[in-house]
Order: C-alpha cells, then structure tokens, then sequence
C-alpha cells in the first residue's frame, strides 16, 4: 500500500503515473528546447560560434545550479508538491518567453525578414532561459524524491523499479524531442516573411511544459504530501561553521587535539550530525575533479552540434538536421544501459574482477576523453574538405563588364534565408524593372559560390548562359556518420559515470542527506559547464580540433588524480553506522544518568573517543 490517497494498481500507487508523464513531459520541453538553442544563438541572434557556446554553458550552468535553491525551498519552506507548482509555473513562462523572442516578424517593420531590434530578442530570450534554468533545476531535486515519497517503507522493490521507469522516462522524453524540434526549426515561417520557425521549435516545448503541469495537478487529490522537514543544507553549513570557529577559538596548544576537525562541533551538536556530515564531506572531497567530465559531456549540444553543421547530413531517404544527432545520446542509452546491467557487469564479476562503483566512474572518465579524441579526427578531416578555396578574387572579373553576387549555401540544415536542400536544384530570379529571367544550378551542403553576370543579360529569355557560378568553397563533404563514435564513446562514458555516480552518491550518503548529495552532484555538472566557459572564452585556441585534444588531455589528468583518490577511499555502510551511534548515544545517555557528578570537560573528551571510534570501525571496510 503506498501512501497516499491513492488508488494501488499492481502494487504500485496510481499517483506515480501522473508523476512519471510530468517528467516525460518537461524533459521533453527541456532537452527539446536545448537541442536547437546554439543554433538559435547562432542563426537568429547572429553571435558567433564562441559566445553561442558560452552563453549556452553558462545557460546549463544555471540549470544545475539551481536544484540547491529548490531543495532549499521545498525542504525548508513549501514542502515538494508546492515548489514543483509554483517553479513550473515559472517554468512555462519562461518557455513561453522563448518561443516568443523567436518570432522575427514582431521588430520586423521593413518586412525583408531579419528582425530590426535584435535587442528585443536577446533580452526576451535571456529573461526567458533564466526563467527556465530556475524552474528546471528548481523542480530537478524534487520531482524524483516527490516520487519515491509515494513508496511506504515496505515497497523497496516498486520504488526502484519507479526510479527505473523514471529514468526511461527522462531518455525517452529527449529521445523524441532531440527529433521532432530540429524538424520543427528547419520548417519555414512567419507573417509577413518565411524564416526558419525557431518559434515553433521553442513553442512546442512550451505546450509540452503546460501539458506537464496540468497532469501534475490533475493527480493533485492523489499524492502523498509529506510536510517540509526543515533545512538539513543549512544545519550542516551551521554545524561546519561552528566546527571551524570552535578550532580557530581553540588553536593554542594547550587544547588537546581531536582526531577530525569537525569534532569541534561535538560541544554544540549532536554526534550523529557530526558522523553523518564526516561521511557528506569524505564524498564531496572525492567530487573535487568531477566537473571535468561534465566539460566534456555537455559539449554534445554545443560545439557538436556546430561541428555537424560543418557537415553532411544526407543519409539517402533521411536528411538529418546538425541538431538531430544529439538523438544519438538517449537512443544508446536506453541500449547501453540494459546491455551494461544484464551483461557487461555480470560478464566482468565472473571474470572474478571487482568493478567497484569508483573504478566504472574512472573508465568513464577515459571513454569521454577518447570520445573527444574522436571529435578532434572529424574535425581535422572537416577542415582538410573545406579549406579548398577555389575562387578568392572575384574582382578581377567584376571590371570585365561582370556583376558578381555571392552566395553561401549551408544546406536545408543550418540555413536560415538561402536554403537549398542539399543537391536541390535551386532556380533564381533576376529583375531588373518588370523585367526578368530564371537562373536554376545544383548545389550541396556548406558551398559557396560567386555568380557572374554578363552586363550584356538580356531579360525576358533564359539567362542560364549568362549567369557563370564559380564554386569558392566544396559542399560539405565530411559526413555527420562520423559523428557516430564520438557519441558512442561519450554515452559509454556518461552510462559508466553518471548512472553509476549517482547510485554511488546515494548509497554513500547518510539516510537525511541523501538530497544534500545529490545536490553536490549537480554542482559538479554546473561547475564543469562553467569551465567550458572559461575555455572557449579565454583560451581562444584557433584550431577547434586543438581545443578537444586539450579537454581530452585535461580529463585524462583529472582522471589520474581521480583514480588515486579512489584508491584511498573506504566504502561505508551509512545506515549501519547511523544505527551504531543511536545505540551508542543511547547507551551512554543511561550511563550519564547513573554518574551525575562526572565533570562536563570529560564527559565531551570521552564522547569525542568513541565517537572517532564508531566511526572508525564502521569504515574500515573496504572494498
Ligand atoms: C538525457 C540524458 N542522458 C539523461 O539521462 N539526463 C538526466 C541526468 C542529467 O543530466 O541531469 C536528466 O536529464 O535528468
């Protein structure tokens, strides 16, 4: 029975089905909108690939930022049910905001189908992603513990198999919105003149994100609402402040020493909150090099994605848009992961090897640097295909009794006002008063090339002979395929990394910290989206292919250090120990009672010894 109002169907409490849709829908809204967002910032805000790609971290930075914000409110303040509204609600708007900053048409008042103020877009959309990355990470911490609430205590199975479909949930809500918005953003729209419809790309996930709050509601009279329990985040950065204080206060040498700093919190709190906040901070010390492998990981919607507009898309009866490849990621992780589980780890037990959670997150670590070894390969052969400049001056013809235009074909993929799909034949009209002519030729993805036109034109007939293209840079030649390895290494990696990091991070957490862990957790994806930042800001490396082969080699470091820190870490049993120190506490609360007149000085230098003690024993195993 779960705990709820709710109705149980199978065992498993009804409310959870509006749950699980909630999070297939605003994954869909969130990972459908950023799939097209750099290319938004490219195409229709017009920045360059460098502050698209910052601006994209940083938006993401913010996304996993946030989750602590959320936490704290829920815990401390609303309770879950009513953060997970109330955020949504900003949420919407903020998707709204977007979709609405895409439509040209608004500041467009000369009509020729580029927007006049583009600071009305880039506002509109920048309010509108602050929007999002509040309420996204904001409901982030609490939609999946609102979910395992549900569960009574004797439902263990019903609650993992709930986190299981959860996280299908998640891949299958991007799966299907990394394909249907680059589809959505490649159609051509508007009132007044035919742009590519970013605002549709955007508006669909902003439908989806009201869909997802509506069903959340509807289950409203179902759920279990368990009541704010109070702010464990900030009892434990009390706790760590009075430690440290308490230190400082006691630093001359005729205090003994304790064994761990943060035994000088036992004189104001309670041994168990100073057992549980030792065993928090052992795990976040071992997250210091995280961040790395989020540098790279999240790479995948940024300078992937620009990369496969360098490239092409054509695979026989399916053109696949640059944005589409992300679909790569959730497709091997829904095999990936049952592949692993089912067969790959127990293939590896028999083998007799112990592949400790630490040891998977190590191997991830290496398959995302050879995932960006790959993303240099691509790139070094896509700079070898396009930097065949054939024709660099067309001035020499221009006074030979030539006009000359130029074009650059990007191909129906990134396109915005010139596309032609790759190998259409594209037909042009040239006017001059009521007269004109047609001008038709092929072209492929990422060309360019420079027309001349004979003054002599006459208008009225076919001006095919008098019209001269002159191809300056090759279609595109590289094919988005070759995308296909980095992606698979990439999605080895998160599936070794992140699935297990996250199991890891909950296991090793104290049972009242388990959301304090899993908001570190998420501070390291914000973290390693903030060094993107500060790579593609400062370093300004020339060579995109150089700038992946120094994450690549960064990430083989920190994982180095990561692996020796591994090494040294013993894994804990929280709930035995927890269980140890109530029966201890209670233990010497009844001696206490029974010697009334011990003095005060040594009963907190006693307490102190076996405090280090329990804790000591409960983490010698290692494993
Ligand atoms: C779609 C990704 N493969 C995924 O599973 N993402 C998770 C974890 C995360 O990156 O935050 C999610 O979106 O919750």
């Amino acid at each position: 029975m779960g705990k709820g109002k709710s109705k149980v169907v199978c065992g498993y409490p009804l409310s959870i089905f509006f749950i699980v849709v909630n999070e297939f829908c605003e994954r869909f809204s969130y990972y459908g909108m950023r799939a097209v967002l750099v290319l938004y910032f490219k195409y229709f805000l017009r920045w360059d690939d460098d502050l698209a790609t910052s601006i994209y971290h940083t938006f993401v930075a913010l996304c996993y930022l946030t989750p602590i914000l959320g936490a704290i409110v829920a815990d401390s303040w609303l309770g879950k049910f009513k953060t997970i509204i109330y955020l949504s609600i900003v949420y919407a708007v903020g998707q709204v905001a977007m979709a609405v900053s895409a439509i040209h048409d608004i500041t467009d008042s000369d009509r020729d189908g580029t927007p006049d103020s583009m600071t009305f877009h880039i506002v509109l959309s920048m309010v509108g992603l602050f929007l999002i990355a509040l309420g996204t990470g904001g409901i982030k911490p609490c939609v999946a513990a609102f979910g395992g609430d549900q569960f009574g205590e004797h439902q263990d199975r019903q609650r993992r198999t709930f986190f299981s479909v959860f996280y299908l949930c998640i891949n299958g809500g991007s799966l299907l919105s990394t394909i249907i918005t680059p589809v959505l953003r490649a159609q051509e729209c508007g009132i007044y003149s035919k742009q590519k419809c970013y605002s549709l790309a955007f508006g669909v996930p902003a439908a989806l994100m009201v869909v997802a709050l509506v069903v959340f509601i509807i289950g409203s009279g179902m759920y279990y609402k368990a009541e704010p329990q109070g702010n464990i985040m900030l009892d434990v950065c009390k706790c760590i402040g009075f430690a440290i204080k308490n230190r400082y206060r006691h630093r001359s040498k005729q205090y003994p020493k304790r064994q761990h700093w943060m035994d000088w919190a036992e004189e104001k709190y309670d041994k168990l909150l100073i057992a549980q906040i030792k065993m928090v901070l052992k795990v976040l010390f071992l997250y210091i090099p995280l961040p790395m492998f989020w540098t790279l990981f999240d790479q995948k919607g940024s300078r992937w994605t620009l990369q496969a507009t360098t490239m092409d898309g054509n695979f026989g009866a399916l053109v696949i848009q640059p944005d589409q490849m992300q679909t790569v990621n959730p497709i091997l992780i829904l095999t990936l992961v049952p592949i692993m589980d089912s067969l790959i780890y127990p293939l590896i037990k028999k083998c007799g090897l112990n592949f400790t959670p630490l040891k998977r997150m190590t191997v991830g670590m290496l398959l995302a640097a050879i995932a960006f070894v790959c993303a240099a390969l691509v790139q070094i052969q896509i700079d070898v295909s396009t930097k065949q400049l054939l024709h660099s001056s067309p001035y020499i013809l221009s006074g030979q009794g030539f006009i000359y235009f130029k074009l650059t074909i990007k191909g129906k993929a990134n396109s915005d006002s010139t596309t032609v799909h790759n190998t259409d034949k594209a037909t042009f009209t040239l006017r001059s008063g009521s007269q004109s002519c047609e001008y038709s030729t092929n072209f492929g993805f990422g060309s360019s090339y420079t027309f001349f036109i004979h003054s002599t034109l006459v208008f009225g007939s076919n001006c095919q002979d008098s019209v001269t293209a002159v191809e300056d840079i090759k279609p595109n030649s590289v094919h988005m395929a070759l995308q296909i390895p980095q992606y698979f290494f990439i999605t080895a990696g998160e599936v070794m990394f992140s699935v297990t990091g996250l199991e890891f991070s909950y296991s090793q957490a104290p049972s009242n910290m388990k959301a304090v862990l899993q908001a570190g957790w998420l501070f390291t994806v914000a973290i390693g989206n903030f060094i993107v930042l500060i790579v593609a800001e400062l370093a300004k490396i020339p060579k995109q292919w150089a700038e992946y082969v120094l994450f690549a080699s960064l990430l083989v470091a920190v994982c180095v250090i990561f692996s020796i820190m591994a090494y040294f870490y013993t894994y804990i049993d929280p709930t035995e120990i927890e269980a140890q120190f109530k029966k201890k506490i209670n233990e010497d609360d009844e001696d206490d009672k029974s010697k009334p007149g011990k003095a005060e000085v040594e009963m907190v230098k006693r307490d102190s010894i076996k405090c280090h003690d329990e804790y000591d024993k409960a983490t010698q195993t290692k494993m």
